[in-house]
Parts: structure tokens; C-alpha cells; sequence
């Protein structure tokens, strides 16, 4: 029998909030009170957070807040976590760029903000709030790419390491100033970075709150790609073309690949096998694969 529409809408809401459970790393047995911060964070206002999902299956998500060189409010910081969670229910989802309003990626959090909420407890819920959000963002089932046009700094530094790939714009820089703030990275920044770079790098990095030009980000490996143009317009262009190399197939396809490159990376040997051994069930003998059976392309 089928069941009535308000229990269905009610398991929806259960599966949703469990699956936000699962993803994310802090809840209420760490001491986390997501609903006392997110209250917290909500008196400081400004910007946005804003999301277009094409029908070609990639996202673009704009960091709106130019007056601060998008700087990140409170209300900014649960906009994004609404906005991951708009994600995570896109189906249809491919690919993903993060990019900033005003030809400028991110400065960090705003330190009207920081100011504000400098007592340890709400400095610990903000660090768990937002490391709870980019964590989600990072196990997305969706190619992202962070495509940094100015200054990525602080915390904007860090959102970068959230994404599968960065593209900079000539005359970009990512510098992790947390050290000249009295700091260290709280949003998951240095734990990703050293993932990205390895130890030693990051130690530099973080240590000298170096500025990583586009040239040295390349060096290091923090930059997949320099880009031609360091037109705002252009740039997004550019980053949608090079992204589309990468998600130019259906989009079972696309996440089941995302998927199989994150259970490497987050689990144990045997239990990354077994979910791949899962997440190939859901592909072999799928559309896709029949298709290109009966094509039989020459990988040449
Ligand atoms: C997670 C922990 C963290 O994120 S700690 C790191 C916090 N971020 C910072 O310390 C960055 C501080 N800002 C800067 O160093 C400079 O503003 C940078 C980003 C280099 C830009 O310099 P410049 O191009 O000369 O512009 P500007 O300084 O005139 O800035 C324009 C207006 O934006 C403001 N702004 C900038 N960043 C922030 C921020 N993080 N929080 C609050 N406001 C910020 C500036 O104060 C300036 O505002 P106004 O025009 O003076 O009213």
C-alpha cells in the first residue's frame, strides 16, 4: 500500500538528515551544537552564497560579498552549508566551480565577525561548523573545481583545498595567513593541504604565510592549471572548459567516478575495495556501459 504523502515527505527528512550525519564529522557526541552556532552566526549579516545548477550538470557557486573582497559572514557560512546540502540532492549533478564575485576569490572570515565570537567555544563551534560543511562539500559526488581570480586568503585559502582541483587566474594568489592572525587553519585547511602538498610544503606555507603565486601553486602541485585570462568572464570560460574534459559523460558515469577516487582516499585499504566493488555495481551493465558495448569504441 502506498503510503500517505506526510510520511513519505517524513522519511525523505529522516533520509536526508542521516545522510548529512554520515558525510559530516561533528554532532552532538563531540559536544557540537549546530543549532546554538548557527544562531550565533546568523546576527552577522551580509553577502551571499549563490547557486546555479546548468543543465549540463555543472554547478557554479559564487562567493557574493565584493564590498569585502568576499569576505565570509556569519549568515555567508550557513548559506554555504544550505547550499551543500542543494548539492548533495542534485541528481543530475556533474561538476562544480567555486568562484568569487568581483574578480576576487575569498579573504577569509570576516574579521568584523572573528571579532565578535573570539571567546574558545564559539571559535570551536565555528571551526566545527565549517570544517562539518567543507567536509561535506569534499566528499560531493561532484568534480569541483575552485577557480581563484585575486586573493584567496585565510579561510578563502582553505575553501580551495575543499575542491578536487584549483585553476588561478594570472596574477591570483592563495596565502594562508592564519600565522600573522596568531592562528592555524581551522576549516580543514592545513590536514587537506598537507594531502595536497605534503608535509613539508605546507610547513612552509603555513609557516611563512607565504604568498603562493600561480606559478609556484603549479611548482607545488596546489595549482593544476594556469589560465589564460584574468578576465573575470573569460576565466569562468576557461575553467568551465577545462572542467568539461572531466565530466564529459553521463553523470551515473561522473559521480560514480568521484566517488571511487573518495573512498580511496578517506578509507582503509579493504574497505575503499569494498566500496568500489559497491559503487562498480551501480554502473556495470548500466546504460552507459551497454551503450558503449555495442559501439565497442577503439580507445586509440
Ligand atoms: C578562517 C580564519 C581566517 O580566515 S583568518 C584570515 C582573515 N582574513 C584576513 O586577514 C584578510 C584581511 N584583508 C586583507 O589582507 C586585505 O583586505 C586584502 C584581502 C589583501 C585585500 O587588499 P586590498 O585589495 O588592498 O583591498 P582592501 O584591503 O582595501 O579591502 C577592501 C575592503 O574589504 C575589507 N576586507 C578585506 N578582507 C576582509 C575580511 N577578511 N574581513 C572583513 N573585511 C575585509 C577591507 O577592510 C576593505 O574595507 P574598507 O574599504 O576599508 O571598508
Amino acid at each position: 500500500m502506498a503510503l500517505p504523502l506526510w510520511k513519505n515527505a517524513l522519511q525523505t527528512t529522516k533520509k536526508m538528515i542521516l545522510q548529512q550525519r554520515r558525510l559530516s564529522l561533528y554532532n552532538s557526541a563531540h559536544g557540537y551544537k549546530e543549532e546554538l552556532i548557527k544562531k550565533k552566526l546568523q546576527q552577522f549579516a551580509g553577502g551571499s552564497i549563490n547557486l546555479s545548477k546548468e543543465d549540463n550538470g555543472i554547478g557554479i557557486l559564487t562567493l557574493n560579498n565584493p564590498k569585502l573582497m568576499n569576505a565570509f559572514t556569519g549568515t555567508m557560512m550557513v548559506e554555504l552549508q544550505e547550499r551543500v546540502t542543494e548539492l548533495e540532492n542534485w541528481k543530475d549533478g556533474k561538476g562544480l566551480i567555486i568562484h568569487g564575485a568581483g574578480n576576487t576569490f575569498c579573504s577569509g572570515s570576516d574579521l568584523n565577525a572573528v571579532k565578535e565570537i573570539s571567546n574558545s567555544q564559539d571559535g570551536m563551534n565555528m571551526c566545527m561548523f565549517m570544517q562539518n560543511t567543507l567536509t561535506r562539500l569534499m566528499r560531493l559526488p561532484l568534480i569541483s573545481v575552485a577557480l581563484v581570480q585575486g586573493k584567496a586568503f585565510g579561510g578563502g585559502a582553505e575553501l580551495t583545498t575543499a575542491c578536487d582541483f584549483r585553476l588561478m587566474a594570472p596574477g591570483s594568489e592563495i596565502r594562508f595567513v592564519h600565522k600573522s592572525m596568531g592562528l592555524v587553519p581551522g576549516w580543514g585547511g592545513a590536514a587537506r593541504l598537507v594531502r595536497i602538498v605534503g608535509s613539508g610544503a605546507a610547513l612552509q606555507l603555513l609557516g611563512g604565510a607565504v604568498r603562493v603565486d600561480p606559478e609556484r601553486a603549479l611548482r607545488l602541485g596546489l595549482s593544476d592549471q594556469t589560465l589564460p585570462s584574468s578576465d573575470e568572464t573569460r576565466a569562468l570560460g576557461e575553467a568551465r572548459a577545462w572542467l568539461s574534459q572531466y565530466t564529459d559523460a553521463p553523470a551515473t558515469v561522473i559521480r560514480a567516478v568521484k566517488n571511487v577516487v573518495t573512498a580511496g582516499r578517506e578509507l582503509p585499504l579493504e574497505a575503499a575495495l569494498r566500496t568500489e566493488k559497491d559503487i562498480f555495481g551501480t554502473v556495470w551493465g548500466g546504460p552507459a556501459n551497454l551503450q558503449a558495448l555495442v559501439r565497442r569504441p577503439k580507445h586509440k
